[in-house]
């Protein structure tokens, strides 16, 4: 298959409802294309099978899974030049209100109580009229080349795109990677930028999370890099990338899944009161906005290339599990002619309430800038 007839298939499974996942990790050359059989859900409980997951912000909520191993279509030829089509954003003043109200209701709760950070979100509706979300995807694809970028659609579960800065967890065997991703400000041409310490202690909480919760696993090694400026599109973030490796004996995805998600970075800290504070406060359902989606067991050769004489020899083929999860952010649940994006972002002590509203237009626009 080239790159073509995939748009033309991803196309055509929309009209048919047929479910699929199309997706391209962060600087790859190729679109990964994974399609199911027949409409049902299929769920993944312990994260054991092979495939791709969609999982909800609320852990309570069960994963979805499409099984299977995923094609790859080389990307080398896409070129094509998509038309300019505005994407209203409407800006209203009662959401304005409404998200500074809970964000100031945030702020005095972390001074009077435990409560250390809290994430708080919104939906914004954009008017995407008839453009298909097939148009979108290759949009996203060419805005964002860094970025994990995907269109997920089930016609049990909706239709959902992205372009995501953000990894979860990355393994491969026992090999991981993840990120405290956090702090936000606008991109205006230079990376070389001063952080204030509101973004500095947000992002710092993560990172220090990420590590003790990372630390509850039996560790081979762990690895905390520098913390550097990361540009995701129109924004910049505070990224401390951390690594290492698991113990074979304990390890378990399923318990590290759990031990991740939802991060400080999408929900808070403790992570059972900002949970609580954002059920009671938020007003809406995440659905899958701030869950996570990707690759899960997915089986590849990483045998070092052999001399000829023993290519064939399969016997000496090593075949390693990865599994790569992103978190999914920069996202929209496309209907038309009207979709919802999904914007938020870390409330501490010192935010105010007036910027933490911008952020959450300046994330509007990043996805709304696509088109
Ligand atoms: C919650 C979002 O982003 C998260 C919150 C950030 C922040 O508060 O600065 C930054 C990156 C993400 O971890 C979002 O983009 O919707």
């Amino acid at each position: 298959m080239n790159i073509t007839v995939l748009f033309s298939q991803l196309q055509e499974n929309i009209l048919e409802q047929k479910p699929f996942v199309a997706y391209r990790k962060p600087s790859d050359s190729s679109i990964k294309y994974l399609s199911q059989e027949g409409d049902q859900v299929h769920y993944t409980e312990d994260f054991t099978e092979s495939g791709f997951v969609f999982a909800p912000f609320n852990s309570n909520d069960k994963a979805v899974l499409i099984a299977g191993n995923p094609a790859a279509i080389a990307l080398e030829d896409f070129e094509e030049s998509l038309p300019e089509i505005p994407l209203p954003l409407n800006f209203s003043l009662k959401e304005q209100q409404q998200h500074i109200g809970i964000v100031e209701e945030a702020v005095k709760k972390i001074r009077e109580t435990g409560l250390q950070k809290v994430v708080l979100s919104r939906r914004q509706k954009a008017t995407v009229a008839d453009t298909s979300p097939v148009t979108l995807f290759k949009r996203l694809l060419q805005k964002y080349p860094n970025a994990f970028v995907y269109l997920w659609s089930h016609p049990q579960v909706g239709t959902w795109l992205g372009a995501t800065p953000e990894t979860l967890v990355s393994l491969s065997g026992y090999h991981f990677e993840t990120m405290a991703l956090a702090g936000t400000q606008k991109y205006e041409g230079d990376l070389d930028v001063n952080w204030g310490f509101k973004e500095q202690e947000e992002q710092e909480l993560v990172t220090q999370d990420l590590v003790s919760r990372l630390n509850t696993f039996d560790l081979k090694k762990i690895e905390i890099r520098e913390r550097e400026t990361y540009r995701a599109g129109n924004l910049l973030h505070l990224r401390t990338c951390i690594s290492g490796s698991f113990n074979r004996a304990d390890f378990d995805l399923s318990k590290l899944i759990k031990a991740l998600h939802p991060t400080p970075a999408v929900c808070g800290l403790p992570r059972a009161d900002a949970q609580t504070f954002i059920e009671h406060y938020e007003g809406y359902n995440r659905l899958f906005y701030t869950g996570f989606l990707g690759e899960l067991n997915i089986l590849k050769d990483k045998s070092k290339p052999r001399n000829r004489r023993n290519v064939e020899n399969l016997a000496y083929k090593t075949l390693t599990p990865e599994t790569r999860l992103f978190v999914n952010l920069r996202c929209m649940q496309y209907q038309a002619p009207d979709s919802l994006i999904y914007v938020g972002g870390g409330i501490t002590k010192d935010s105010v309430a007036g910027d933490e509203w911008q952020e959450t237009v300046n994330k509007a626009q990043t996805i709304a800038s696509i088109l």
